[in-house]
């Protein structure tokens, strides 16, 4: 069994007589431990995906089991522990509360989610041992994310959602960002996920999900993932 497993999945949205069907019929798995892709242009449905797996929002039908277990129709109350237990997200816009230093933003996370990982350690691991006692407001914005991923990792979660992580990035520092996250998933065995329009990102991922109109595309496997250094951005 995969980790991750995700049959027929549909989604629709309803807003008055009109219906949206942003995911028709999806189905892919994912390994744990990998880093994957989900590729996609604007309006493909990758954040209605994302916002499924990680117990955000619910099918309209299908199913979708994580860690052996049927995630598809959990009430309010387990989605909520499903979330808390399982699942750091990291997005576009980091969320950092600006009157905290790094270590406190991070560790506040880390003692809410009661993970017994060492925060220092963790913001070392991200790159900023030496910004640990700043503030968000002396930070650039790959710093920021850099915090995110911390505080997202902080809580010792299986799995790390991050949806366009690099989109209010320039590139040098997006690559940076991304090559972190991809050693989550190989430092940390944490299975992430990261969502994109940015096709240049695909070279990396273990796995590549490409949707289009709502449809799964294609899954690619890659052998031989590549580091950010040795894609042509
Ligand atoms: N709450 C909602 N109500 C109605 N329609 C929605 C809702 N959320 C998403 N949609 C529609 O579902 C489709 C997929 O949206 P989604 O945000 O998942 O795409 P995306 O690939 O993440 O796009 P982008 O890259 O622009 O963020 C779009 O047509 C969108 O308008």
């Amino acid at each position: 069994m995969k980790f991750i497993e995700v049959n027929e999945m549909v989604k629709e949205f309803r807003t008055g007589h009109s219906v949206v069907r942003a995911l028709n019929d999806v189905s892919f798995s994912i390994d744990e431990g990998t880093f994957n892709v989900i590729l996609g242009p604007s309006g493909s449905g990758k954040t209605t995906m994302l916002n499924m797996i990680g117990g955000m929002d619910t099918l309209t039908s299908g199913s979708m089991n994580i860690d052996g277990r049927d995630v598809s129709n959990l009430s309010d109350a387990q989605l909520t522990d499903y979330r808390r237990n399982y699942v750091g997200f990291v997005f576009q816009f980091y969320n950092i509360i600006p009157s905290l230093n790094v270590f406190e933003n991070v560790d506040l996370v880390k003692n809410l989610g009661g993970s017994d990982f060492n925060t220092k350690e963790i913001i070392e691991s991200v790159g900023l041992g030496d910004r640990m006692y700043n503030f968000p407001q002396d930070l650039s914005g790959g710093e920021l994310q850099r915090v995110s991923i911390a505080r997202a990792i902080c809580k010792n979660p299986k799995i790390l959602l991050c949806d366009e992580p690099t989109g209010a990035l320039d590139t040098k520092t997006g690559q940076t960002v991304l090559q972190i996250l991809s050693s989550m998933a190989t430092k940390y065995k944490k299975t992430v996920i990261v969502v994109t329009h940015n096709s240049k990102i695909e070279a990396m991922g273990d796995q590549v999900i490409k949707i289009k109109d709502g449809n799964l595309e294609d899954v690619i496997q890659n052998k031989n993932p590549k580091k950010t250094t040795e894609i042509e951005w």
